[in-house]
């Protein structure tokens, strides 16, 4: 199959009204799909299922599932053509918004230092221009734009249509190895990733990483922690912390993990329950799948190892392993109901400046924008 018949498989798909999802994964070169036979609504019960997993951000909500029993997988090689140059557009944010932002953005601070909470990240949600193209050209523009990131494209007739290019894992598990990052802290690319944090960022990351760990210290033994490092995200530079862990033989839970972690401070806030709670209250707008969390669920992958010996027939074996890879949904966009939105936010401390909060809405606002 020829890279032009990937994407004519996921156009003809889109065009029946059938479900599918189409993605890379980070610094690979293969995009694959899965398109559903059907157009019925799937769900993970207790995410020991196969498929695909489409979760919003309030874990009391159902997660979609495209399972790999009712769909057909097909996969290409993708070699982006171009690398986007990290400028920053022109702000073209909408300024009646930006009231309404600094006023959530004050109120959080109040809260905070009230002693209510620690951190609460706190987004918005954008209308833009429908884009001239279609869904399937938007998703080539993001394959072709963000090598980094995790890039997909998920729709569903009776749910909408999600696109997105994040710089963010949720989880990894592959057999008994966990794999996660704690990413938060955010400024322009300006052409460097050699640059200095203030301190409100350096904690608001290191609180992140706190939680994480201690949300998988009952289910792992082992946990490796890493430096923290500057990454690049299109125009944007985060803080991240790599966190590596062996999960205790025979005790993958899946739903017992993703319930202790998701959603981290990194999109929610700390403590978890307090900081949901006031993002449902008060940010004035339902996220649904923003901030949420999709990706591969349970796939079978198997390695042939062959022992070398001359021979011996029988000496090639596989070892098959099951394969978690989840994304957190940032810089991502809808297409619902004939309209476009775009999601973005940002995680506000006592320390935060509504303004500077503002900006940097607006400048995570650009990841989706330069391809539309
Ligand atoms: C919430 C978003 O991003 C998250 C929040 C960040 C921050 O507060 O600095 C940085 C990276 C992400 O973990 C978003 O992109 O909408």
């Amino acid at each position: 199959m020829a890279l032009d018949q990937f994407f004519e498989h996921i156009q003809n798909q889109f065009d029946k009204k059938l479900p599918f999802v189409a993605y890379k994964k980070p610094d690979t070169s293969v995009v694959k799909g899965l398109l559903q036979s059907d157009a019925i609504i799937h769900t993970s019960v207790d995410f020991t299922e196969s498929g695909f997993v489409f979760a919003p951000f309030d874990a009391e909500n159902e997660a979609f599932l495209i399972p790999i029993e009712n769909s057909t997988g097909i996969e290409h090689e993708f070699l982006p053509s171009h690398e986007f140059d990290g400028a920053t557009k022109a702000d073209q944010s909408p300024s009646n918004q930006k009231e309404f932002h600094a006023h959530l953005v004050q109120k959080a601070i109040e809260a905070i230092k009230n002693n209510h909470l620690k951190k609460v990240v706190l987004s918005r949600r954008e209308a833009v221009q429908p884009p001239e193209a279609n869904p399937i050209n938007l998703f080539k523009k993001l394959l072709h734009t963000y090598t980094t990131a995790f890039v997909y494209c998920w729709y569903h007739p009776k749910v909408g249509l999600w696109l997105g290019a994040t710089p963010e894992t949720l989880l990894s598990i592959r057999g008994n190895q966990l794999k996660t990052m704690s990413l938060a802290g955010t400024q322009p690319f300006k052409g460097s990733t050699d640059v200095v944090w203030k301190e409100k960022e350096k904690e608001e990351q290191q609180l992140v990483t706190d939680f994480i760990v201690g949300s998988l210290e009952t289910s792992v033994d082992t946990i490796k922690v890493s430096e923290i490092e500057t990454v690049r995200a299109g125009n944007l530079l985060h803080l991240r912390t790599t966190i590596q862990a062996n999960l205790k033989p025979g005790t993958l839970n899946l739903k017992h993990l993703l319930k202790a972690i998701h959603p981290t401070p990194a999109v929610c806030g700390f403590p978890k329950d307090k900081a949901k709670a006031f993002i449902l209250e008060h940010e004035g707008y339902p996220r649904e799948f923003y901030a949420g969390f999709l990706g591969e669920l349970n796939l079978k992958e198997t390695t042939t190892r062959n022992t070398n010996r001359r021979n011996v027939e029988n000496n090639a074996y596989a070892v098959s392993k099951k394969v978690s890879n989840f994304y957190v949904n940032l810089r991502c966009m809808q297409l619902k109901d004939e309209h476009v939105y775009l999601y973005v936010g940002g995680g506000i401390t006592k320390d935060s400046d509504a303004e500077m909060e503002w900006e940097e809405t607006v400048h995570k606002s650009q990841t989706i924008k330069r391809i539309l």
